[in-house]
């Protein structure tokens, strides 16, 4: 038997993809679904840390935040990642995976606020650990937080789950004609303004030298097929 490319990831998932087909809120079959490949996944030894995004719930930048104060849409953005990381960890301990959740700001009655050194030994001990509310900060996003705590925890890669199957040279929802890359440079998709990522991410994980993956939510098997180092999604490399 062939073993996991990766002893420890940091894998975001898509709070949009947890809707499934609803128009908003959080879709049971769907969140189980997620939590069925992640077990298959944390069975195989691979330790893995989860940022979850909260677009399902509520957007900073989205229509139903105009006029609103930016900081202030931004702060209830994360907390619609802390919603996601409770139902997803609730949705992990019902499948017998034992789950922790961290929010990176002080809301201790409800989850434990994050401790690097705590999440960590979580970590060691085979816990899959939930990183919620983001990086903390407005004006920053999920997948800021993704790149951030990966590389605090020292993950060997960043795994971008989303609603697409990897980078394409324009956004494939709005342009037939754009065509998908198997590797691609940091700098080029910098350069090339693509949006499947914010620059924020991509530059932290350029620094750090933090390969990202990025693959379909939606389609079977593929964080296994990805955990395995098989040709899946879109590489982001140095
Ligand atoms: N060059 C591109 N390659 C792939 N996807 C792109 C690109 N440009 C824009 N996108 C869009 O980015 C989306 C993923 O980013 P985002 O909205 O942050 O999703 P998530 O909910 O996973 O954080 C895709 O669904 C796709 O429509
Ligand atoms: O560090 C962070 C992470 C998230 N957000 C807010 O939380 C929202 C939801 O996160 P995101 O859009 O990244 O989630 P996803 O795209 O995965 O659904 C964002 O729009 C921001 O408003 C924020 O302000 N700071």
């Amino acid at each position: 038997m062939t073993s996991p490319a990766y002893k420890r990831v940091l894998l975001k998932l898509s709070g949009e993809a947890l809707m499934g087909d609803d128009p908003y809120g959080i879709n049971r079959a769907t969140i189980e679904r997620m939590v069925a490949d992640v077990s298959e996944v944390s069975k195989l030894g691979v330790e893995l840390a989860i940022v979850i995004g909260g677009g399902n719930i509520f957007r900073g930048v989205a229509p139903g935040a105009e006029g609103m104060d930016r900081a202030t849409a931004d702060y209830m953005g994360m907390l619609a990642t802390v919603m996601n990381s409770l139902a997803l960890a609730d949705a992990m301990r019902q499948a017998g995976i034992t789950a922790r959740v961290m929010s990176a700001i002080a809301i201790e009655q409800v989850v434990e606020p994050y401790v690097r050194p705590k999440a960590l030994q979580y970590l060691e001990e085979g816990k899959i650990v939930v990183f919620a509310a983001g990086t903390g900060n407005p004006f920053f996003t999920t997948d800021t937080a993704a790149a951030l705590r990966g590389s605090e925890i020292g993950a060997e890669i960043v795994l971008k789950a989303t609603k697409v199957d990897g980078v394409y040279s324009a956004d494939p929802n709005k342009d037939p004609d754009a065509t998908r890359y198997s590797t691609i440079t940091f700098d080029e998709a910098i350069s090339k303004h693509l949006q499947v990522m914010d620059a924020t991410a991509f530059a932290l994980c350029r620094d750090q030298k933090l390969p990202i993956k990025v693959f379909s939510i939606v389609k079977p098997g593929a964080l296994k097929r990805v955990i395995m180092g098989e040709d899946e999604g879109t590489l982001v490399h140095v």
